[in-house]
């Protein structure tokens, strides 16, 4: 099976409602998706979102990084030599996470599809259901308390509150739902980068002495701020995860060795792919540091890899926040992963078992 074409297309899909974060406002998904054709017919499914505050990638720049210096590389190429692939995909041009991710999850959906087997189970096999947080957007408190109680009643045990607007009205925040949903589900904050780290202590023990129990709390400061991150993880009870300073394995050995963070974030749009993710996993494992897989404003084609890697790396990937496609106001994808609100479910169709992407616009071939 060797790579003939890579060609791409733009994939537009309304949310439900509009996704806040600290950082940005977004209500569509914009997503540039990659697809490999190959000399036996078969193609293979890639997504990359334009997260420009978070990884610096635009849609111009996904397509220029594919389409100039990633994909001369792989016309030709042989399927069956991941490993080679994937070495080429990492080494075409330095960061453009996202570009890589797209054509990297493409490249293992062939994978799979080569030797008649789901990608879970050319990664190790696993049990094929797990369970994702639902992300409540920042927003006014009583809007906050009734989006994270709908979640509730939908079956979401485990909510991502988004917070990092402003200290003391994000005290409030968290207070009020946490009232509001005591016993029904666990809470996850994620600040993306929105306080300093004396803010984040301040916010995070005053919770605590209110007796707010939190499962985790995720990017605090700033994604540079490593000393910061340190700060607040050395001065609060509650776990403290990285984000937005962790992209590869490299600076997620740092992080470990410094002590910076309880838990990592591990997205496949921050590692370039699969192969990147896969290598922090084994890392956090060898010292014995759990993992979150998170997404971006992604569709049911790139987030299904990262359900197979979460699937098959259950020992280290013990959190999920994959709640892309539920955010979705429609599933564009035929086959693939099934998203039923909190239960994800893969199952034996070979590779990504995706057969096709509605409503896809095309773009020029690479
Ligand atoms: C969608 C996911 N639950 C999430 O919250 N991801 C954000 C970044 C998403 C974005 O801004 O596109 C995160 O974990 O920071
Ligand atoms: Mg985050």
């Amino acid at each position: 099976m060797k790579i003939t074409d890579i060609r791409f297309g733009m994939l537009r899909v309304p949310l439900k409602t509009p996704f806040k974060t600290a950082l940005r406002t977004v209500d569509t998904v914009e997503d540039i998706v990659v697809t490999i054709h190959t000399d036996t017919g078969h193609v293979g499914y890639g997504e990359a979102p334009a997260t420009a505050p978070i990884t610096g990638d635009t849609h111009g720049s996904i397509v220029e990084a594919i389409r100039k210096f990633i994909s001369p590389r792989l016309i030709g190429q042989e399927i069956a030599n991941l490993n080679r692939i994937t070495g080429l995909i990492q080494g075409a041009i330095e960061k453009n996470s996202s570009a890589k991710a797209a054509v990297e999850i493409a490249v293992y959906d062939l994978f799979g599809q080569l030797y008649g087997a789901p990608l879970y189970k050319m990664l190790g096999g696993g049990d094929p259901v797990i369970t994702t947080d639902l992300t409540i957007s920042v927003d006014y408190i009583e809007k906050m308390v009734a989006d994270s109680i709908a979640a509730v009643d939908r079956g979401f045990e485990s909510l991502k509150i988004k917070v990092g607007k402003d200290i003391g009205v994000d005290i409030e925040r968290v207070k009020a739902i946490y009232a509001a949903v005591e016993g029904r589900a666990l809470l996850r904050l994620d600040a993306n980068q929105g306080w300093t780290a004396k803010q984040a202590v301040y916010a995070l023990q005053t919770l605590e002495d209110a007796g707010v129990r939190l499962e985790l709390v995720e990017q605090p400061v700033k994604a540079q701020d490593l000393e910061g991150l340190k700060y607040v993880t050395d001065r609060v009870h509650t776990p403290i995860m990285a984000d937005e300073s962790v992209f590869g394995p490299v600076e997620v050995i740092d992080l470990i060795r410094m002590r910076a963070a309880d838990i990592i974030n591990i997205k496949l749009m921050k590692t370039g792919g699969l192969s990147k993710a896969i290598q922090i996993a084994d890392i956090a494992a060898m010292y014995g540091v759990e993992c979150m897989i998170g997404c971006m404003i992604e569709t049911s084609i790139s987030v299904a890899a990262a359900v197979h890697l979460a699937v098959a790396k259950s020992n280290v990937i013990t959190k999920v926040d994959l709640d892309g496609p539920s955010l979705c106001a429609f599933n564009p994808v035929d086959g693939g992963v099934i998203f039923n609100e909190s239960e994800i479910t893969v199952t034996d169709a070979p590779g990504l078992g995706i057969r096709e992407i509605r409503g896809l616009e095309t773009l020029a071939a690479a």
